[in-house]
C-alpha cells in the first residue's frame, strides 16, 4: 500500500479559484466548514486532526485540508471540486477547482464523496468521538455478525433520524437504529469499499460505524447531517453509560397511546 501523495492524483483547474470561497455570508459552505469544525472540536469530535466535515451544494462540493488542526481552518484552506468534472468512476484521480497552496486534501475526501454521490448527501460529518470508538470495542466483545451493527430501540432521541435517503418523516421512538460497523484500514482512503458496501447492505443508514476509529455521518443538508451526528453520540455515549449499567440496548417495550 502506498501513501496518499502516490495514490490519488489531484489536477488543478479554474479561473478565479479564490472567488469560490470569498464571501460574507456565514452560511457560506468556505465559512461553515471551519465554525463548524470549531464547534466539533469542543466536543471530542476532530482534535488531534482527525475527523471533519465536507460540504455539497449542487455540484460543488467543498473539502478541507488534510492533516491541519480543524479547529484552526481559515476558508482560504478549502478546497473546491465540482462532481460533474470527475472522470475518473474510482475517485482516485480528482480535479479541484480550487487548491489551497501548502496542502494536500482531506484523507476523508473519497469517503465524503460516496455520501455525496451514492445517497445525494448535502453534507458528511467525520468524529473520532470517544462515544463512537468505545461502542464499536463493544460490540467488538461480541461473536459473529451481531459484531457488525450497532442497534439501539426504545430511546427518544432515536427520533432524531430520518427514515432513509428518499423516504418522509423521521424514526419513531418504536423503531430499532440500525448502524453498521466497518473494520479500519492502515488508510483512510482505503475504508471508502467497505463504507460502500455498508451503504448498500444498509440502504437507509445515515451513518457508517469505524472500528476502533470513529463515525461517518451524512444528511441532505447541513442541519439534518449535524442533527444526526450529535444524536447518534448522544446514543453512543448512552449505550457506553448503559452496557455499564448491565441495560440491553435492545428492548421489550410495550406501546403506550396512540401509534402514529
Ligand atoms: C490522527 S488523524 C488520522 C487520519 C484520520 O483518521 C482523519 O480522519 C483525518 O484525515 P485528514 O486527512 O482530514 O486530516
Ligand atoms: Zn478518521
Amino acid at each position: 500500500m502506498g501513501s496518499q501523495s502516490n495514490r490519488t492524483k489531484v489536477v488543478m483547474s479554474a479561473d478565479k479559484p479564490d472567488d469560490l470561497i470569498t464571501s460574507d455570508n456565514p452560511d457560506h459552505p468556505a465559512n461553515l466548514i471551519p465554525s463548524l469544525c470549531a464547534k466539533f472540536w469542543t466536543l471530542g469530535w476532530v482534535t488531534g486532526t482527525g475527523g471533519g466535515c465536507s460540504i455539497r451544494e449542487d455540484d460543488l462540493v467543498y473539502i478541507a485540508p488534510s492533516g491541519v488542526q480543524k479547529e484552526l481552518m481559515k476558508p482560504t484552506d478549502i478546497y473546491v471540486l465540482s462532481l460533474a468534472a470527475q472522470t475518473d468512476p474510482t475517485l482516485r484521480q480528482r480535479t479541484y477547482l480550487r487548491s489551497p497552496p501548502c496542502y494536500k486534501p482531506s484523507q476523508c475526501t473519497p469517503l465524503f464523496l460516496a455520501a455525496f454521490t451514492r445517497r445525494g448527501a448535502g453534507c458528511c460529518i467525520h468524529t473520532h468521538s470517544h462515544w463512537a470508538v468505545l461502542v464499536t470495542l463493544l460490540l467488538e466483545q461480541q461473536q459473529g455478525d451481531s459484531s457488525k451493527v450497532f442497534e439501539i430501540n426504545n430511546i427518544e432521541q432515536i427520533k432524531g433520524f430520518g427514515r432513509g435517503m428518499g423516504k418522509t418523516g423521521n424514526l419513531g421512538y418504536h423503531d430499532t437504529l440500525r448502524i453498521p460497523v466497518i473494520e479500519n484500514t492502515p488508510h483512510e482512503e482505503d475504508l471508502t469499499e467497505f463504507l460502500e458496501e455498508a451503504m448498500e447492505q444498509y440502504p437507509d443508514t445515515y451513518a457508517v460505524l469505524v472500528r476502533r476509529h470513529g463515525v461517518y455521518v451524512w444528511g441532505d443538508n447541513v442541519h439534518k447531517a449535524k442533527t444526526q451526528c450529535e444524536s447518534l453520540d448522544y446514543l453512543f455515549q448512552l449505550a457506553v453509560e448503559m452496557k455499564q449499567l448491565g441495560l440491553p440496548w435492545i428492548s421489550q417495550v410495550t406501546p403506550v397511546g396512540p401509534q402514529r
